[in-house]
C-alpha cells in the first residue's frame, strides 16, 4: 500500500532519541510541511550534531534524555542499532506514555518493546532521499498499535515521501537491503559512471550531469510505465549496439548476481544487527 504525505499542522509534539542524518531527513520533512520547530525535541549528545540541528532547522536540541520527552505524544528512535539499548534506558522513564517509532536497522520490536516497556511501537526503514522529500519507507506495526496511530505515523512519514507497510516485520530487513541501503548503490553505481565519462574525456561535472539524469530518467520512466525493466532495458539494447556490448559485459562478468548477493549481505548483517545488539 502507497500513501501520498498530508499536513502534519495538526501533528503532536514528536521528540527525537538522536539527531543525526536520518532524524534530521524527517525534522526537515516535518518542517517543510509547516510542523513548528518549537513541536520538535531532540536528545542528541554529540555536539556537533546539536550545532547543525540549531543550524538549519533553529532546534535546540537536549544533551541527554530528560523529563521534557514527557511532552512527546510520538518519540522516534533513530539512533544507531549499537547504541539504541543504552539510549533506550537513558529514555525510557520519560517516554512511556508515548507511541514510539524505530527507524533503526535491524533491531526489532521484541528487544525495544522490552527496553521501554511499551509495546506500542512501529518500526520503520525509511532513506536519504527522505531529506529532498523523495524518501522510501518501509513500515511495520505491531499489533498494539491501533488506526489512529498507525495514521499519526503514516503522516509523520509521510512527509518524507512514500510508504510501504509490510504485515510481517522480518520483510523490513529485504526492505533495508532494497530501499534502506539502496540510495548507496545508486551513488556507487554514480561514482562509477562518472568516473567512465572521465576517463573517455569528459569532465567530471558533465559526466556526473550526465548520470544522475540518467537515473533520475530512467526511474521516472520505469515508475511510469506499464512495462517491466526488462522490456525497458531490450528497448535501449540495438542488435549489435553500444548497449548490447555493455550489458553482454555485464551478463558475462555475472554483474546482477554479485549485485543480489550484495544486497543480501545487506539483509544478513540486518539479522545481525539484530542478534549482536538486540535483547
Ligand atoms: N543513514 C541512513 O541512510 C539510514 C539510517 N537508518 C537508521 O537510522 C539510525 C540512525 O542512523 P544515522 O542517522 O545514519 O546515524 P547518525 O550517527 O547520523 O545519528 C545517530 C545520532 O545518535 C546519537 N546518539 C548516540 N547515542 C545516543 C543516545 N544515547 N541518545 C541520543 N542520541 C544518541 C549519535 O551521537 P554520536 O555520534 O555521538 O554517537 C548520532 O549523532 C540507525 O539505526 C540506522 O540503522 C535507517 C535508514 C537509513
Ligand atoms: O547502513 C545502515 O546500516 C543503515 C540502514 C540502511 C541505511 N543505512
Amino acid at each position: 500500500m502507497t500513501t501520498s504525505s498530508t499536513s502534519p499542522s495538526t501533528l503532536p509534539p514528536v521528540a527525537f532519541i538522536g539527531g543525526g542524518n536520518m532524524a534530521s531527513a524527517i525534522i526537515g520533512g516535518l518542517l517543510r510541511q509547516g510542523m513548528p520547530a518549537s513541536d520538535i525535541i531532540v536528545v542528541e549528545p554529540y555536539e556537533a550534531a546539536r550545532e547543525a540541528l540549531q543550524a538549519n532547522f533553529g532546534i535546540a536540541a537536549l544533551t541527554e534524555a530528560g523529563p521534557a520527552l514527557q511532552r512527546a505524544a510520538l518519540v522516534v528512535w533513530a539512533v544507531k542499532p549499537q547504541t539504541f539499548k543504552d539510549a533506550a534506558a537513558a529514555a525510557a522513564a520519560h517516554t512511556r506514555h508515548a507511541l514510539h517509532l524505530s527507524v533503526a536497522a535491524g533491531i526489532t520490536t521484541d528487544s525495544i518493546a522490552a527496553w521501554l516497556g511499551t509495546a506500542r511501537l512501529v518500526r520503520a526503514m525509511p532513506n536519504t532521499p527522505a531529506l529532498v522529500g523523495k524518501g522510501m519507507t518501509g513500515l511495520y506495526a505491531r499489533p498494539e498499535v491501533d488506526a489512529d496511530g498507525k495514521a499519526l505515523i503514516a503522516r509523520v512519514m509521510g512527509s518524507t515521501g512514500q510508504l510501504l507497510w509490510v504485515d510481517q516485520e522480518q520483510k523490513l530487513d529485504a526492505v533495508t537491503a532494497i530501499s534502506g541501503s539502496g540510495p548507496a548503490y545508486v551513488f556507487l553505481f554514480l561514482e562509477a559512471m562518472t568516473r567512465a565519462g572521465v576517463d573517455m574525456g569528459l569532465t567530471a561535472e558533465q559526466a556526473h550531469q550526465l548520470a544522475v539524469a540518467t537515473f533520475q530518467g530512467g526511474a521516472e520512466l520505469a515508475a511510469r510505465s506499464d512495462e517491466s525493466p526488462e522490456v525497458l532495458r531490450q528497448r535501449v539494447t540495438s542488435k549489435g549496439g553500444t548497449t548490447h556490448a555493455a550489458i553482454t559485459h555485464m551478463q558475462e562478468q555475472q554483474v546482477p548476481e554479485h549485485f543480489i548477493a550484495a544486497m543480501r549481505k545487506a539483509e544478513a548483517r540486518a539479522q545481525e544487527l539484530a542478534a549482536e545488539f538486540g535483547r
